[in-house]
């Protein structure tokens, strides 16, 4: 098998899988109980807590344990919306967010949120002037993914965190889901960022568990009431198996940083050399200012869900550019933002790679497109 999918998700690390069995075996008290059990927990939960914030520069209040991506970037647009609805109703995102932001926004505005929608360009980078206009007295969030998950392109944070240094009073989100563990902290934990959201799965940790970021003295009102765990901003005993887990997978994630990226963006760059020597292949990703790990192609004339079934049958898994749309067999809603006639679009099929995969994978990943795309070629006519 191959899997080329890691932007779906990843394989759990057997390191992080051992973590969470013995945490989940041998640490069996509640951090919320009093005697020493609670205690033994509560340690483990804010050890893993401090871990992260280490590896993030942030501080240890600054981080919440959540269920993963969805709830954190629900969280940040309801909590954000209800917070400050008193100051101002209009919120701002960009065209290309995964949708636990877009239908988060769309839901919020039937509620009396105005969303204003800021466009990206034919590559998929968010146009900053366009942005900058939206802005208005009554803004009071902008919310931004730092790595798009359709394509892969690396969004203008700096740039956006740059204007924002003039607007105090703006909240500013990244959903940092795709960009942890493949483009450097640094460039996204920015002092402007008020709030970021991340998810365990994507970076080899176990699925339903994450955390949100969330600047110290930045209000949020909870989405869960009831005991008051998490600094009373989210109730629910804590995942702590998966919490624990999750501090390992990242610390793993960043370890060799650089080394890794390098592996993936020289596999990258192999594929993206071969693909683009052929006539019928449109790229949607490229190598400078994208994620190293994401390739988004197309076939003119075929259908992406057709390509992913024909690597299927050869055990390669690639997707038709997110989990989400796939089945929906929708054209990728970051292909239809940057204009993408929808013919071309739905031809869309995405590679994602990641620092397991290796050259021989990516020389058989070849083999196999060179068969299929004779194949589809046929097809296409
Ligand atoms: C950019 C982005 N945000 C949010 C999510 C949702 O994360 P989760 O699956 O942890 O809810 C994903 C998952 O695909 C994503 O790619």
């Amino acid at each position: 098998m191959i899997y080329f999918d890691n932007s779906a998700t990843t394989a759990i690390h057997p390191e992080v899988l051992r973590t969470y069995t013995d945490v989940a075996t041998k640490i069996m008290g509640n951090p919320s109980s009093l005697h020493n059990l609670g205690s033994t927990a509560t340690r483990l939960l804010e050890a893993s807590r401090r871990q992260i914030a280490e590896l993030l520069h942030v501080r240890s209040e600054e981080i919440f344990f959540t269920s993963g991506g969805t709830e954190g970037d629900n969280w940040v647009l309801k909590g954000v919306a209800f917070e400050k609805e008193k100051f101002g109703k209009h919120i701002i995102i960009s065209a290309v967010e995964h949708p636990a932001v877009k239908n988060t926004a769309a839901w919020l505005a039937t509620q009396g949120f105005e969303v204003e929608v800021a466009p990206v360009d034919e590559k998929g980078f968010v146009k900053v002037p366009e942005l900058e206009s939206l802005i208005r007295e009554d803004t009071i969030l902008v919310s931004v993914m730092a790595v798009n998950n359709e394509v892969g392109a690396i969004q203008p944070i700096k740039e956006i965190a740059k204007l924002l240094e003039d607007e105090p009073t703006i909240s500013f989100h990244i959903d940092a889901v795709q960009a942890i563990g493949k483009i450097a902290v640094e460039d996204f934990m920015l002092e402007r960022v008020d709030f970021a959201t991340f998810s365990a799965h994507k970076f080899h940790g176990p699925r339903g568990v994450g955390f949100l970021y969330v600047k110290s003295g930045k209000r949020l009102i909870p989405l869960l009431h009831g005991g008051g765990q998490e600094n009373k901003k989210r109730s629910t005993t804590e995942n702590l198996a998966g919490i624990a887990a999750t501090a390992k997978a990242l610390r793993l994630t960043l370890e060799n940083f650089e080394q890794k990226t390098e592996k993936v963006r020289q596999m990258k760059s192999v594929i993206f050399e071969e693909l683009s020597k052929q006539e019928k292949i449109v790229l949607f990703s490229e190598n400078e200012h994208f994620a190293p790990n994401i390739l988004t192609f197309g076939i003119r004339g075929v259908r992406g869900e057709v390509v992913v079934h024909a690597f299927e049958k050869h055990e390669i898994y690639i997707s038709t550019t997110s989990a989400c749309s796939s089945k929906k067999n929708a054209a990728a809603g970051t292909l239809m933002a940057m204009h993408v006639k929808p013919d071309l679009a739905t031809s869309a099929v995405r590679i994602s790679l990641d620092h397991t995969n290796n050259m021989l994978e990516v020389e058989a990943f070849l083999t196999i497109f060179r068969n299929i795309y004779q194949e589809m070629l046929k097809v296409a006519g």
